[in-house]
Parts: structure tokens; C-alpha cells; sequence
């Protein structure tokens, strides 16, 4: 049956990556026809028809058609899976507070739209940051939709992680397993490897350098999407596309035997992570759902980590709580 794929934001730089993909079938396999939603502001829609242009040109067998639109109750009725990928970037003189408000603008509507027309096997995926708030502020809004439909990408963080340890270690990003980011997709985040494999050995071993641990790895990762802006010019793209490709892959498909994967989701007070706050974890997906991993040692040093970074996403919620966004 053809799945409905609603992108946001579709004109911007990780749309143009992601698109792509979507409609060759690596989001959700060689044997699902999709037909894409693009949702833009006005001023955008034309270069999204542009963009729609070049997926016709493509000929992509599975793709089977391709709607341009500014308004969101048309860009969610009946959409399976929605990828919340625009928002409002923190401009020069803003502070946070309005960088929450101006997103509460783009996302209290949207999960409104999501609300009132997404197919009832809706998923939603937000990118656009601050992602994890604005996965909470979407899912406020839609109280019809369950909330274990509303995730948040930390998956660009998994695979960052990934890299840099198998780096380190010289081996294999594929021989790597059982990563985990928690808390907030911010330099908050944190990477941790003290339950991760490499070639079947534990992670933390193998590296066996604290130094390294606390000096290199976890700053590298949780810097990197500044990194990337300071050498690109502009924030990670088709790194941002291709996770969120595999972030919905897995979630659709599964994750494989002995391995999870790390999303932000609503939480059910894991780990002591407060309820209801969208925060990173390790997860296993199997038949198109995700469950959080439990019963892992958290030891002081991942403790301490893990409460700053879910300390920030309560002060983000407390913040658009006062805005009446949540
Ligand atoms: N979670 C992650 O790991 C991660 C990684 C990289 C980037 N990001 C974030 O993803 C977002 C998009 O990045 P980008 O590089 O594609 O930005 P971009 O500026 O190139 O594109 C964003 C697009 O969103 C559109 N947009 C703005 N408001 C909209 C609305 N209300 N409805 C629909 N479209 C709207 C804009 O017109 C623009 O075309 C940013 O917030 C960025 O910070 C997140
Ligand atoms: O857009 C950004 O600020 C950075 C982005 O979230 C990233 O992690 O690359």
C-alpha cells in the first residue's frame, strides 16, 4: 500500500537531501510506493516546486506522486509519516525564549494538523530544533495521536558517536553496537559508551582512557553539529537526511538482534528521566514500535551527565510552559 511521507521545511538544505532518498525507497524499502507532502511557507513553495520538478525528472519507480503545499491541514491529512523538518533558526540578538516561541508558532499548528488529519498509524519525526521541545509542543497538541508516535532525532548523534569511536578504536563502524545517546539533542547530549561493543568486547575497555572518554569523545560528538557549521558554512545536511532516513528505517523495520538504537522519545520516567519529557535513550524497535532498554548500570560518571542534559529539557519544557505552548 503507498504510504504517505509528509516533509516539512522541503525547500531547505536537508529537505533537498532527504527527498531523494525517501522517493528511491531507503525510508521504507524497495517494496513501498510512497506519495511525498511538501509542506513550505509561501515564500518557499516555489522552490519546492522546484525540487518537485527534479523527483519527476528522477523517475523514481516507487514515487507516485508529489504534492507542494503551504498549508498544513493539507500537507497532514491522511500522512503516515511526517518528518518535521523546518523551523525557526536562532537568528542574530535572539535568546532562547524566542527561539521556543517562534517555534511554539510552527509546531503548536502542526500537531494540531497531525491531530485532526493524519492516517491513525501516524509517526512523526521531528528534526527542526530545538527538536526534543518541539517534538514535546507538536505532541501537546495532539492529544488523539498515542505520544509514542512523536520522536525526536538523536540518531545523527548515534552515528557520530559511531564514527568517532570506531576511529579510535580502528574498527569497523558495523562492528560497533549497543551506542546510546541520552537526554537533549544540544551540547547537553550525552554519548555514552560504558554499555557499548565493539567486535563483541565492551566499549569502555576497549578504549580504556578516561581521559579520552571525558576530554575528546563526549565534547567531539556533542559539538559536532557546531563543528560542522564553523567548516561547512551551514549546519550538517545530508548527514541530518541520512540519519533521519535510518531513524525511521529502524523504527519501521526493527533494529537487529543485539543491537539498539538511540531516539528521543516521550518518557515514561526511565532511568529518571521525568515522564512525559522527550528525551534521548537507548531503544530497540521491533514490528513498528520502540521500547526503551531497561535495567542498564548507570554508573556516577553517566549519572551526572545524564541529569544535565534532562535538567536543560526540563527548563526548555518549563519554558514554553510559560508561553502556554505546552
Ligand atoms: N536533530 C538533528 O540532528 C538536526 C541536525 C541538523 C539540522 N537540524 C535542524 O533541522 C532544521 C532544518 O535544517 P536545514 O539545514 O534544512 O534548514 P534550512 O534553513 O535550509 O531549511 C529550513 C526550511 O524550513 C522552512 N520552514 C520554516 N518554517 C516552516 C514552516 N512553518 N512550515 C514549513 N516549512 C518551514 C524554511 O522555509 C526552509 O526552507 C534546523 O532547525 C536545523 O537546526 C537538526
Ligand atoms: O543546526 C544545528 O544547530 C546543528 C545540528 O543540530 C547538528 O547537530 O548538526
Amino acid at each position: 500500500m503507498t504510504v504517505n511521507v509528509t516533509v516539512t521545511g522541503a525547500a531547505g538544505q536537508i529537505g533537498y537531501a532527504l527527498l531523494f532518498r525517501i522517493a528511491s525507497g531507503q525510508l521504507l524499502g524497495p517494496d513501498t510506493p510512497v506519495r511525498l507532502r511538501l509542506l513550505e511557507i509561501p515564500a518557499a513553495v516555489k522552490a519546492a516546486e522546484g525540487t518537485a520538478m527534479e523527483l519527476d525528472d528522477s523517475a523514481f519507480p516507487l514515487l507516485e506522486g508529489i504534492d507542494v503545499t503551504d498549508d498544513a491541514k493539507r500537507a497532514f491529512d491522511g500522512t503516515n509519516v511526517a518528518l518535521l523538518v523546518g523551523a525557526r533558526p536562532r537568528t542574530k540578538g535572539m535568546e532562547r525564549g524566542d527561539l521556543l516561541e517562534a517555534n511554539g508558532g510552527i509546531f503548536k499548528p502542526q500537531g494540531e494538523a497531525i491531530n485532526s488529519g493524519a492516517a491513525s498509524d501516524v509517526r512523526v519525526l521531528v528534526v527542526g530544533n530545538p527538536a526534543n521541545t518541539n517534538a514535546l509542543i507538536a505532541k501537546s497538541h495532539a492529544p488523539d495521536v498515542p505520544a509514542e508516535r512523536f520522536t525526536a532525532m538523536t540518531r545523527l548523534d548515534h552515528n557520530r558517536a559511531i564514527a568517532q569511536l570506531s576511529k579510535r578504536l580502528g574498527a569497523a563502524v558495523a562492528d560497533v553496537k549497543k551506542m546510546t545517546i541520552w537526554g537533549n539533542h544540544s551540547a547537553t547530549q550525552y554519548p555514552d559508551i560504558f554499555h557499548a561493543e565493539v567486535g563483541g568486547q565492551n566499549a569502555a575497555q576497549a578504549v580504556n582512557d578516561a581521559d579520552w572518554l571525558r576530554d575528546t569523545f563526549i565534547p567531539t560528538v556533542a559539538k559536532r553539529g557546531a563543528a560542522i557549521i564553523e567548516a561547512r558554512g551551514a549546519s550538517s545536511a545530508a548527514s541530518a537526511a541520512s540519519a533521519a532516513i535510518d531513524h525511521v528505517h529502524t523504527w519501521v523495520h526493527g533494529t537487529p538482534e543485539g543491537d539498539w538504537t538511540s531516539m528521543a522519545v516521550v518518557s515514561d520516567g526511565s532511568y529518571g528521566v521525568p515522564e512525559g519529557l522527550v528525551s534521548s535513550f537507548p531503544v530497540v524497535c521491533k514490528d513498528g514500535k520502540w521500547e526503551i532498554v531497561q535495567g542498564l548500570e548507570i554508573n556516577q560518571f553517566s549519572r551526572e551527565r545524564i541529569d544535565a542534559s534532562v535538567r536543560e529539557l526540563e527548563e526548555e519544557r518549563d519554558a514554553v510552559r510559560k508561553l502556554g505552548l505546552v
